[in-house]
């Protein structure tokens, strides 16, 4: 797991070692040199000669900047440092420039600000240390401008010309909430310290970080971090694997309330995916016709009445005020999960409301509901709570949004995204384990489906545990992008092949733990 922690918290953790003496700036800076030295050896025979242009900015994260170029200077590689303020850390510089390193003062001569682009933009390797968890609000004066002509000058495009890493941060993010509000230059890799930061892990910011390695420098950062990314092994050991007790009801029974005959493969792709990612079985409760096409894909779902362990309520079905009575005529499904969602709030079923099943709630949620919008539905979500909100704005700080969805409503929310973004009562979740190829038509009816059937496997202990629907939610996303990958590594992907590919995911998951 990634825990990531916010600035305070980090600048907390330094702030006594700093008191005691401890050469943190030594040790991060030493640290970043040795990963741009391994990342030139992955890409050149030899270091000597290789070229290295340092932006570098007033505070600390220039000074980290600095050193490294130091380290690297000393090791014999042609380091200049391009500084966009007229303070730099003096101590940095000094190191620098005792080792060898050029300096040009760009805030001294802004008329040369296309001409530092285009030598860093040729040079192997750019260090970004404009600013870094000091930097306040957006980018500005020289550091914004030289960010904006280096873009131009590399064709916008990473992975073109110099090799771009980002010093604790790619320079202007928010820190805090991954919030991109001027110029960014993308990074291919991204060296932090002492602690992943959140906007490290969550969108729009996260698309602009590459690679990203997190480096120790002693830090004991206390209570809970502000933001987690599961990884593949914290899935694989929490995994529900069935014991030789254990019979189709104690490993869960999965209510799937989905599809009209508008879009009846909704309904398939949930109950497909339930049945794949190993439900102990799947109740199909809606439209007869629905049903019909449910049973052709998948024989093992029964279409009948029962006590269920989890619910999904929604995928394929339009918003209540739209639904034009087919599962009020369907067997009554929809009418009686609405019931059966009144009932949840005390009768304690964990659910997955998706899609249509959103315009059925009726706040305040439990935890253990698990909504799952995308940002369009979030934006109707929280405006039918009266936030003036639009969908840019929830693309533009998913976490804020979501966090006031779950705040609002009480449920854990999922906001499905290229980053999906958990937020729950013991805290929130990033997950980027899906390729960019699963935004395909009926991706989020698989994943309602998936997490039903996790939700089911663990139905009791989601309902005791506040926090566990949303790492479940989490983990979810991550079985979902994972079996994406694996379907077609590299290549498009469609929904039902992401629902076929979940049992070889899951295998390989519990196998790696
Ligand atoms: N303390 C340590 O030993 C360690 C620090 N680490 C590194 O330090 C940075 C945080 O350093 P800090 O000096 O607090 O702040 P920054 O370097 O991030 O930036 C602050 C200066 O940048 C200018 N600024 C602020 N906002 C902007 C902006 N939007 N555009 C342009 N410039 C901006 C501001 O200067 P002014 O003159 O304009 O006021 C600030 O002075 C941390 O990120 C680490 O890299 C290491 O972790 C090691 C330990
Ligand atoms: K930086």
């Amino acid at each position: 797991m990634i825990e990531a922690w916010n600035a305070a918290d980090v600048r907390a953790a330094e702030a006594p070692l700093l008191e005691a003496g401890e050469p943190l700036m030594e040790r991060a800076s030493f640290a970043l040199a040795m990963q741009v030295l391994a990342d030139l050896r992955a890409r050149r025979r030899h270091l000597r000669g290789a070229r290295v242009v340092l932006l570098v900015g007033a505070g600390n994260n220039g000074g980290d900047a600095l050193h490294a170029g130091g380290v690297l200077a000393r090791r014999g590689l042609a380091v200049t440092a391009v500084l966009v303020s007229e303070r730099a850390h003096t101590g940095g510089l000094a190191a620098l420039r005792s080792a060898g390193g050029r300096v040009v003062e760009l805030f001294a001569d802004p008329a040369r600000t296309a001409a530092v682009a285009a030598d860093a933009a040729s040079a192997d390797v750019v260090l970004d240390g404009m600013v870094g968890i000091g930097a306040r609000g957006a980018l500005r004066g020289p550091a914004a401008d030289l960010v904006t002509a280096l873009t131009d000058a590399r064709g916008g495009r990473r992975g073109s010309g110099a090799r771009v890493v980002a010093v604790d941060l790619p320079s202007g993010i928010g820190a805090d909430d991954g919030t991109v509000d001027g110029p960014v230059l993308p990074a291919d890799r991204t060296v932090t310290f002492g602690a992943a930061k959140p906007g490290l892990l969550l969108p729009p910011a996260a698309h602009l970080v590459g690679e990203l390695t997190v480096v120790d420098i002693g830090l004991s950062l206390e209570g809970a971090p502000a933001l987690r990314r599961l990884e593949a092994v914290d899935v694989g050991r929490a995994w529900p694997v069935p014991g030789p007790t254990d019979q189709k009801y104690s490993r869960g029974v999965v209510g799937l309330v989905a599809g009209t005959s508008t879009y009846p493969g909704a309904a398939v792709l949930s109950a497909s995916a339930a049945v794949r990612a190993g439900a102990g079985m799947v109740r199909y409760r809606g439209p007869g016709a629905v049903g019909h096409a449910v049973l052709a894909a998948r024989p093992e779902v029964v279409a009948a009445p029962g006590r269920v362990q989890s619910w999904v309520v929604g995928p394929g079905v339009p918003p209540s005020d739209e639904d034009d009575g087919q599962h009020g005529r369907g067997g009554g499904g929809l009418a009686a999960a609405r019931g059966d969602l009144g009932g949840m709030s005390q009768g304690a079923t964990p659910a997955v409301v998706d899609a249509g099943g959103l315009s059925l709630l009726e706040p305040p949620c439990p935890p253990w509901f698990v909504l799952t919008p995308h940002a369009g539905e979030l934006e109707t979500l929280l405006r039918r709570h009266g936030e003036d909100v639009h969908r840019r704005d929830v693309e533009a700080a998913p976490l804020r949004w979501a966090r006031r969805a779950h705040e609002l409503t009480g449920a854990t929310v999922l906001l499905k995204g290229g980053v999906t973004v958990v937020v729950g009562p013991s805290g929130a979740y990033a997950q980027a384990d899906a390729p960019a190829w699963l935004s395909t038509a009926g991706a989020g009816d698989v994943l309602a489906g998936l997490l039903g059937a996790m939700l089911a496997a663990r139905s009791a202990e989601v309902v005791e545990r506040p926090g566990l629907a949303a790492e479940i939610a989490a983990a979810a996303a991550l079985v979902h992008g994972r079996a994406a990958e694996r379907a077609n590594p590299g290549g498009p992907v469609a929904a039902l092949d992401v629902a076929d590919a979940l049992p070889a995911t899951v295998a390989s998951l519990v196998a790696q733990a």
